[in-house]
């Protein structure tokens, strides 16, 4: 053991004694899958405009919105839009309701956007714009490369009606990948295909490795849709925090051995997945479990993920498609896979989906459900984000609706540049949790606050399935309170000039979740034509992405820097300038001494003098010295 001079605490030499002369990872595996995925570099961006930070108006003075021709002119978000005092007669009130009052039957839902104060002249403005997101929606459909700098189609409705792909063989690979999961699905739930050592004899949970688009929808649908008691019951690890990630292993306990594990992730090589993956095959290892009997991957086919699912031979794999983005992907496996396994009528969402997308085909802009969000999208935040988008369901189970929107609506539109290379710095805010839960947590400032977003409710007729209710006083039901709320909210809200959409469905249904999904989807990308953006592209998330990877990167040279140190005898505990030094990188000594704390606080650096709350005093080295990495 090496000797230590000037180490003030005996409890780390202590666990010096302790440790072994190398670090004891887990056993490698032939697994191409964990030899860590590129992270993307930093696409080159225009370089365009002065880097100078804009405000809201002059972002308004600068957005340069197409016209129905495609030119660049003056719109509405070019100037400052017109408001004027919200309506408050009663009468005109209910006038307004009823003339924009727009209800779709065979889903069971109904969109009021009286509540928002636009004017007939805004809309008459509009009206050649809202024509040409209408034609730009048409020429995607029809399979234009509507993510230009992907070069990508982007074919998320064709998911929910395959007769509207550009070819047949995408429209067959549509139907073959839908029959391959209600088969696989119906083989799970009825134990055709069963887990090689349960006890139970058939799977019993489901663990969804994924994140962002490759989690939120199946989140969303599970808490909306999920029996009760479901055969299956699903749990997901979304992150790369292993503390959440034991948690959800430790809640499986024993039943880790029913366990089916789908892998979902479009990419393939989505860091966070990779390791969510790598710590549940350990968990597998540590219990004797052999992993490939349950192991699905969802994703393209090819990608590293797909490689590693098909050498290993996991118990099944199904394809995301290239032109289905990760935010728009829950009719494709990644949200139906899931589903069906939970029991719940995949057909029906996408039923749901389809009826709704029909009705977005329209060109009439009040008959077009999806249009008329946009529409009041565009007014409320005057075409330029100057308003936060609030969502409030008054109904537990779509509690998630906020998550999932928030990247649906925030990936897409939150973007730097216009499709003519303008710096607009576009975007709409989302967030929102339920109601009335948040009118005792956030309603007081929406109420009397700042004024900085519009709300949307989300309305559910139906309390409870019928022959459940019961009045808990005279005349009242527990529902009639939840309804009660959210019909005050609404009147008390618009009482001081805050504006609110009202989306209402019959109830929560397979096919009214499939059709909410797909009004969202389409309202987000006709924004996003008005605004003149590529709502399915997300450069800006690169830069986080290649920002850890330097993080990562600069951690290893600290380590090994570290590790020279504490191979020498005696051990030679070092400053944070010489760590900075040695590591030729001094500008980043923020960073290392960030590094340095993390790595003491999971006893993977131990601190020889001072603390870490005192940067400059403290010295530091490596609890061992690791010889075949210092010889490598
Ligand atoms: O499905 P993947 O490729 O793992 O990506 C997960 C998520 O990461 C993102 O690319 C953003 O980082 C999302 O668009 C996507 O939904």
């Amino acid at each position: 053991m090496a000797s230590i001079s000037g180490i003030s605490s005996s409890y780390y030499a202590l666990k010096l004694r302790n440790r072994s002369r190398n670090r004891n990872h887990s056993p490698a595996l032939t697994n191409p899958f964990r030899n860590g995925p590129e992270l993307a570099a930093f696409p080159n961006r225009p370089k365009l405009g002065s880097d100078r930070p804009l405000s809201l108006v002059s972002v308004a003075r600068e957005v340069s919105p197409v016209t129905n021709d495609g030119a660049a002119a003056a719109s509405p978000a070019a100037k400052v839009i017109k408001k004027q005092a919200l309506e408050k007669d009663p009468a005109e009130l209910w006038k307004r309701y009823v003339e924009w009052l727009y209800q779709h039957k065979e889903i069971g839902m109904y969109l009021d956007v009286s509540r928002v104060g636009f004017t007939d002249e805004f809309v008459a403005e509009m009206e050649p714009r809202f024509q040409a997101a209408f034609k730009a929606m048409e020429e995607l459909e029809n399979g234009a490369i509507a993510n230009p700098d992907e070069g990508r189609m982007v074919g998320h409705y064709w998911l929910r009606d395959s007769n509207r792909a550009p070819t047949t063989f995408l429209k067959s690979q549509i139907d073959n990948t839908l029959d391959a999961i209600c088969n696989f699905a119906d083989d799970v739930l009825t134990g055709k295909i069963k887990p090689p050592s349960s006890p139970e004899g058939r799977f019993t949970q489901i663990l969804s490795v994924g994140i962002g688009g490759s989690a939120l929808g199946p989140q969303f649908v599970a808490e909306a849709l999920a029996p009760d008691n479901p055969l299956l019951k699903i749990r997901f690890v979304d992150n790369t925090d292993p503390a959440g990630i034991d948690h959800q292993i430790a809640q499986l306990g024993p039943e880790l051995a029913s366990t089916l594990v789908i892998v979902i992730s479009k990419s393939g090589g989505t860091p966070e997945t990779r390791n969510g993956l790598l710590e549940v095959q350990k968990a597998f290892r540590e219990a004797g479990l052999d992993f490939p009997k349950q192991g699905v991957a969802i994703t393209q086919e090819n990608s590293l993920l797909d490689n590693t699912a098909r050498i290993e031979g996991w118990l099944a794999r199904f394809p995301m498609f290239d032109w289905v983005g990760g935010r728009t992907s829950e009719m494709s496996a990644v949200g139906l896979l899931p589903a069906a396994l939970q029991g719940i009528d995949i057909r029906e969402m996408l039923a749901g989906a389809a009826l709704m997308d029909e009705a977005n085909r329209t060109t009439v802009l009040r008959n077009n459900p999806a249009a008329l969000l946009a529409l009041c999208w565009y007014w409320a935040t005057d075409g330029v984000g100057s308003k936060d988008m609030v969502i409030l369901p008054y109904k537990d189970s779509l509690l998630l609706f906020s998550r999932y929107l928030q990247q649906l609506v925030m990936e897409s539109l939150g973007k730097e540049f216009d499709l003519n290379g303008n710096r607009v710095n576009q975007g709409i805010s989302v967030y929102g949790n339920k109601g009335s839960t948040d009118q005792h947590a956030y309603i007081q400032q929406l109420r009397e606050g700042v004024h900085n977003f519009f709300v949307t409710f989300i309305e559910v007729l139906r309390d409870r399935p019928p022959g459940h209710d019961w009045e808990l006083e005279p005349g009242v039901t527990c529902g009639d309170y939840l309804f009660g709320m959210l019909q005050g909210t609404r009147a008390a809200l618009y009482a001081n000039e805050r504006e609110s959409i009202t989306v209402t469905v019959q109830e929560v249904t397979p096919r009214s979740v499939g059709a909410l999904i797909a009004l969202y989807e389409r309202a987000v990308g006709i924004y996003a034509s008005l605004v003149n953006i590529n709502a399915y592209h997300q450069p800006g998330v690169e830069a986080g992405k290649k920002a850890a990877g330097e993080v990562l990167a600069l951690q290893k040279r600290v380590l090994a820097v570290l590790n020279e140190a504490s191979c020498k005898q005696p051990v030679e505990p070092l400053t944070l300038e010489e760590v900075a030094d040695r590591c030729h990188a001094p500008e980043d000594i923020e960073m290392i001494y960030k590094i340095i704390a993390h790595m003491a606080a999971n006893d993977r650096a131990l601190i020889a003098e001072g603390s870490c709350g005192s940067p400059r005093s403290f010295k530091v080295f490596l609890g061992e010295c690791n010889i075949d990495e210092l010889y490598a």
